[in-house]
């Protein structure tokens, strides 16, 4: 497994959890590279998740990792960025199949739906998981790719 380029951001109601998260990502073996969109907690959820989401779509990264309020505004502005599959996912079994199912690229928390230390183990498993290009699920994923380039 290759090792991964991401990029973390947050709003206001997520600095705090991106802070910890992007300390956790830089100490992974599995990672690459960070890159923060967000330094500031000033910056609005659709601003810094597009920002995200076209450094993901543009190939200059293979994931992102975005922390709001609830995850899903974040996750809604991810998702405009053509060739994004973004998703918030707070349980285990739901991160792991947004890789292996969907290939999703990017993964979404909610600073004020899940506690920080689900997170930070979430955010661990979640580098663990790689797409099969071969899996059945391919063709899946590959419907929606259609349907974005008609
Ligand atoms: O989805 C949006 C996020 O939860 C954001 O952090 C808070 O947005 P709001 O201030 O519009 O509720």
């Amino acid at each position: 497994m290759s090792k991964l380029r991401i990029v973390v951001g947050a709003d206001d109601a997520g600095y705090d959890y991106k802070e910890t998260l992007k300390a956790d990502l830089r100490g992974s073996d599995r990672v690459e590279s960070v890159v923060d969109v967000a330094d500031t907690p000033d910056r609005p959820y659709p601003d810094v998740a597009i920002a995200a989401a076209e450094l993901v779509a543009s190939g200059s990264a293979d994931r992102a990792l975005l922390v709001c309020g609830t995850g899903l505004g974040v996750a809604i502005a991810a998702n405009k960025v053509p060739g994004i599959r973004a998703v918030t996912a707070h349980d285990s079994f739901s991160v792991e199949r947004s890789v292996l199912s969907n290939n999703a690229q990017v993964l979404t928390f909610g600073q004020r739906v899940i506690g920080l230390e689900l997170a930070r183990r979430l955010a661990q498993e979640w580098l663990t998981y790689e797409f099969d290009d071969a899996s059945a699920s391919a063709g899946k994923v590959g419907r929606i790719t259609a349907y974005e380039a008609r």
